[in-house]
């Protein structure tokens, strides 16, 4: 069985090796879909009964592990210097640095691996992370699967 939740979070970010508009500094509200796979819990009387995973825990591991870092951050590329040291300039400014150009794929890539990690500290065997969407735009989004990891 797969359940689904949708987050959304603002960001901005920059690419900067893009050949037009997107190396400019902008941000997004971005839309993030986190499904899990799982048996449906069906102990008598737990209060999980009928249920894969309780989505306010989904929302609360989601939170704590992705949204609640990445919401009204900057994300930006370890590469980018002068965005780096632009941001390192203005005090307490939330900065995220990444390994990867903040792109939709590599930003689905990195949430994947953050949250596969956060829900198998929680649930191990129990159930798992199988897929994400990250919407950049309301027209543009990135996938990442379970069978896309190798994991
Ligand atoms: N494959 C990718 N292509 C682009 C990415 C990306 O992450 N992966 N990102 C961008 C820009 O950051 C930008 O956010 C996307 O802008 P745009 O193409 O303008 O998207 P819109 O949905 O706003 O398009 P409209 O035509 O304005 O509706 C660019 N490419
Ligand atoms: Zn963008």
């Amino acid at each position: 069985m797969l359940i689904t939740r949708k987050f959304e979070f603002d960001a901005g970010h920059r690419i900067s090796t893009h050949a037009s508009q997107c190396r400019n500094l902008h941000g997004h509200r971005y839309v993030l879909e986190v499904t899990l796979s799982g048996k449906i819990v069906n102990d008598e009387g737990v209060p999980e009964q009928g249920m894969v995973m309780d989505f306010s825990e989904v929302k609360s591991i989601v939170h704590t592990a992705l949204v609640d870092q990445w919401d009204h951050a900057f994300l930006v590329y370890i590469q980018d210097k002068p965005v780096i040291d632009f941001l390192l300039s203005i005090p307490d400014h939330k900065t995220v640095v990444l390994d990867l150009q903040p792109t939709a794929e590599n930003l689905a890539l990195i949430a994947f691996d953050i949250l596969d990690n956060a829900f198998r500290e929680h649930y191990k065997e129990q159930l798992q992370l199988d897929h994400v969407r990250l919407f950049e735009t309301p027209n543009c989004w990135a996938d990442v699967a379970r069978t896309d990891t190798g994991s």
